[in-house]
């Protein structure tokens, strides 16, 4: 028995060719490619490996990525002016600014001054809004990406108990919206949620998204249940862990994501799909 896995890998590889397939056509019949601008602030080890990964997938995509990689002085304003720029260049389909920022530099005020038509994070809250009006537009990319998983499971979410455990504006609460949208009954579980071991035990879906090694344990996950990880924890040893037991939890679940290669690679094939999206919304 045990849980048969979700290779984020694979599956990601594979939206990035069709993405790349319906690129190539594009070019082919005279159009420029999509372009995404990718803004790192700082220095932040983790925030370059993963945005090296991005620069990495715009290539695989046949895009062009534009990085603007720039000092931890950099300020509020000279960010906030950059994003206007690529607001207005015509040149630019999509806009990331790599998050955490800087402490003095106010995220949510970056965010809202991106372009939501630009905004292929999904994280403005034109396109939130839209998410929860049963209307998406550019989706947040790791949620879609968990969705895009769970559609691979050849399960029927409607009227399932899904489970959120995190209730973050990146994670949680996008993931909840999403499962809400496929009909699922959501139920969103947060640091001050009461008898969560019950609530998880509850679930035919679980999304975990806490950022805490091993803080759901294997033996709260109910027989059969799915098991999506969205955590990415860095350990002492210098090995990457998601949030859930996955050992345990492999035993019981009747499908699991692993960590490394379960959700992280599907937020960069969600991040692609995003920036094709934009392009052809914005040149049609
Ligand atoms: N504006 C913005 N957009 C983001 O989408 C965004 C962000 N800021 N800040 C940080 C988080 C984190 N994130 C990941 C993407 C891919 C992997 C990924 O591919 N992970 C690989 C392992 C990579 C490794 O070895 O570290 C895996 O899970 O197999 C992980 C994490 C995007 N984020």
């Amino acid at each position: 028995m045990g849980a048969q896995l979700l290779d984020g890998k694979l599956i990601s590889a594979e939206i990035i060719a069709e993405v790349g397939a319906k690129v190539a056509a594009r070019v082919a019949a005279g159009r420029r490619a999509p372009a995404l601008a990718v803004v790192l602030v700082g220095d932040d080890p983790a925030s370059a490996v993963y945005v090296r990964n991005k620069k990495l997938a715009c290539e695989k995509a046949g895009f062009r990525s534009l990085s603007y990689e720039l000092p931890a002085s950099l300020t509020e304003t000279e960010l906030l002016d950059l994003v206007r720029k690529l607001n207005e260049d015509p040149e630019v389909d999509g806009i990331l600014v790599q998050l955490p920022l800087p402490k003095h530099i106010d995220a949510d005020r970056v965010i809202e001054t991106i372009n939501p038509l630009k905004d292929v994070d999904g994280f403005h809250p034109y396109n939130f809004g839209r998410l929860a009006l049963k209307m998406p537009l550019l989706r947040p990319c790791t949620p879609h990406g968990v969705m895009v998983m769970l559609e691979k499971t050849g399960v029927d979410l409607v009227g399932k108990d899904a489970v959120v455990v995190g209730a973050s504006n990146i994670v949680g609460r996008p993931a909840a919206l999403e499962l809400l949208l496929a009909r699922a009954t959501v139920t969103v579980c947060h640091s001050k949620t009461r008898d969560l071991a019950d609530k998880v035990r509850a679930a035919d879906v679980v999304v975990a998204g806490v950022g805490i090694p091993n803080f759901v344990k294997g033996d709260w996950i109910k027989p059969g249940a799915i098991v999506i990880d969205v955590g990415i924890n860095r350990l002492d040893n210098g090995k990457l862990c998601g949030d859930v037991e996955f050992d345990v939890a492999r035993e019981r679940a009747s499908w699991i994501t692993p960590v490394p290669g379960g959700v992280g690679p599907m937020t960069i094939a969600m991040l692609m799909r995003n920036t094709l999206d934009a392009c052809l919304n914005l040149n049609p």
